[in-house]
């Protein structure tokens, strides 16, 4: 690892020589984390994004994760989701299958992706209902703060933008408090309608992960970690600060290259 850094507050920051480092990482923390929440409550809830954190992970259906990790207990979500069909090019759920579902025993049951059948207004409320019916038989659990779920790990990438999950910059749902899980029809990023887990519950995660690579987002990086001041745009990233969780950036060195709180050395 090139650099790993505790800000002075629950984010924590790793910065890798580059994206193969960044990955064998990546899916050592996902283990890691998997193993020791399954001795703790016996399962294990995950949420993810899409777009390249699905690929970034993928050696988590490598040896020697494929064999290690206790899949049979596991249980995967969305944290966001385009509201096209499960075949659909554009579909978290087929990017995730083809890359990693497809690839790990993990019980067809326990994979809970959206009703593709709906409107996105109506995806959502779905799936916000199957996130309660979880929560009440506590495969996800609940956070202690407030009556949000509280999934074990939730991975989120982010855009050129700082949007995270669906959660574009200066989108009112970004004030959402009350939903677990809501809907947008004007995503700036294709396809326009979305469900995505409002900020609560990305907040009240017990582990959230960011993962970002390339120079294309350090400008974001940047907006999203260091204490900017002046009149920037309120970016969604820098509103993930998990209430009683941890929150561990994974960038590369492009990515993390215009952060000014942290300096590398050549
Ligand atoms: O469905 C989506 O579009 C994603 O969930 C979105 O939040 C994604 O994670 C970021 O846009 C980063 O995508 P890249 O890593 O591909 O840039």
């Amino acid at each position: 690892m090139a650099l790993s850094v505790n800000k002075n507050d629950d984010r924590e920051l790793r910065v890798y020589e580059n994206v193969d480092e960044l990955s064998s990482n990546l899916a050592d923390y996902i283990a890691e984390l998997s193993e020791s929440c399954i001795k703790e409550r016996g399962v294990f809830a995950i949420a993810l994004s899409g777009g390249s954190l699905v690929s970034l992970m993928s050696k988590l259906s490598e040896a020697p994760y494929n064999k290690t990790v206790d899949w049979a207990r596991w249980y995967i979500f969305w944290a966001d989701e385009r509201v096209v069909a499960k075949s659909h090019v554009d579909s978290n759920y087929k990017l995730l299958k083809d890359g990693f579902l497809s690839k790990v025993p993990i019980v067809h049951s326990h994979v809970h992706s959206i009703n593709d059948l709906v409107s996105a207004e109506q995806a959502a409320e779905d799936y916000e209902f199957v996130v309660r019916q979880l929560v009440r038989t506590r495969v996800i659990s609940v956070s202690e703060v407030n009556d949000c779920p509280r999934f074990d790990l939730i991975l989120l990438g982010m855009g050129p933008d700082g949007h995270i999950a669906s959660l574009f910059p200066n989108n009112p749902v970004l004030n959402e408090i009350d939903q677990w899980v809501t809907f947008i029809t004007d995503s700036p990023k294709p396809p326009p309608e979305r469900i995505t887990f409002t900020l609560p519950v990305i907040n009240s995660a017990a582990n959230v992960a960011i993962v970002v690579t390339g120079g294309g987002k350090a400008d974001a990086v940047h907006v999203a970690i260091d204490d900017v001041s002046g009149d920037c745009p309120e970016l969604p990233a820098r509103m993930v600060r998990p209430i009683n969780g941890e929150l561990v950036w994974f960038l590369d060195l492009s990515a993390a290259s215009k952060i000014e709180s942290v300096k590398f050395s050549e």
